[in-house]
């Protein structure tokens, strides 16, 4: 984790290509997936205009790591550490598949520790070709005794909002964070995003899908038991430094998390979440 003696600029990225074209870049800080191009060029993540890529911050879109600790629901800092730290490259390849594929790692360090005093490691494996990303999240626990924690691959999908419905959330039961955190049952077949949305979806086991008028991404999700839904709208952006006060606009978050319930991983056990996106154009 970085300090102010010894600031770094982010903006280096890493960037891969699958035999088809589409594109990957992410950075070692955070081991943050910051833009994701399909082989017709078009970027499906969003990324702030005013993103400050300093070490000390967290990168304002793509595809935030969020461990061991989602937002402030403990000790640890907003998000726990995961997005602040340095990570490790371990591959880039093109499989034989053509598909392109990075790895990278992160393990606890003296810093770590002492905020989470536990011996961890982390994988971040990415895996994409022609429409769809694949990024799974593997927690292993190298110590010896277990613990606890939450997480979520908190991903900033780039959409017209004023056009985007959001289809596949009906039925479910979701924690409200914009009023109250009142707990509520999902009951229309189409979200529309006309306020500030904030919400925690409990057991989500189907595809979440975000249209606007030319693009769908579905997203989808296994090991992960949540999902999170979040638009800061006009007065939440105004409270975002790294936002500009239109950029809740262009993008919607839909986060594959472990929340509610948080994950217990005993010595040497293994824990793999994975968020599968595929884009499909309209007409
Ligand atoms: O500004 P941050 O720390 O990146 O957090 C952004 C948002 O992240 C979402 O996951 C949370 O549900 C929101 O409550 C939070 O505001």
């Amino acid at each position: 984790m970085p300090t102010s003696e010894n600031l770094q600029p982010t903006n280096q990225f890493v960037t891969v290509a699958s035999a088809d074209g589409a594109q990957v870049q992410v950075t070692l800080h955070g081991g943050h997936v910051c833009s994701w191009r399909t082989p017709d060029g078009v970027e499906r993540l969003f990324m702030s205009p005013l993103n400050a890529w300093r070490s000390d911050s967290a990168i304002r879109g793509g595809v935030p790591v969020i461990f061991p600790q989602f937002a402030s629901e403990g000790p640890l800092p907003k998000h726990g550490f995961a997005r602040l730290s340095l990570w490790t490259l371990l591959e880039t390849s093109t499989q034989i598949d053509g598909s392109g594929l990075l790895r990278l790692a992160l393990s606890d360090s003296e810093e770590t520790r002492r905020v989470f005093p536990h011996a961890f490691s982390l994988e971040l494996r990415i895996e994409f070709s022609g429409q769809a990303l694949n990024t799974e999240l593997i927690v292993t626990n190298n110590g010896d005794q277990p613990f606890d924690f939450t997480c979520a691959l908190h991903t900033y999908l780039s959409t017209l909002l004023a056009e985007t419905a959001i289809y596949g959330l009906a039925g479910n039961e979701y924690r409200d964070s914009v009023d109250g955190r009142r707990i509520k049952r999902a009951d229309q077949d189409v979200l529309h995003i006309k306020e500030e949305v904030d919400r925690v979806y409990f057991s989500v086991d189907k595809p979440i899908t975000l249209s606007d008028h030319k693009h769908s991404v579905i997203a989808s999700q296994t090991g992960f038991v949540d999902a999170v839904v979040w638009n800061p709208w006009e007065n939440g952006c105004a409270k975002i430094a790294d936002l500009m006060l239109d950029s809740y606009q262009h993008f919607v978050c839909v986060e594959a998390a472990t929340i509610q319930h948080p994950v217990t991983l005993t010595p040497k056990a293994i824990w793999r979440g994975s968020q599968h996106l595929e884009c499909l154009s309209i007409g």
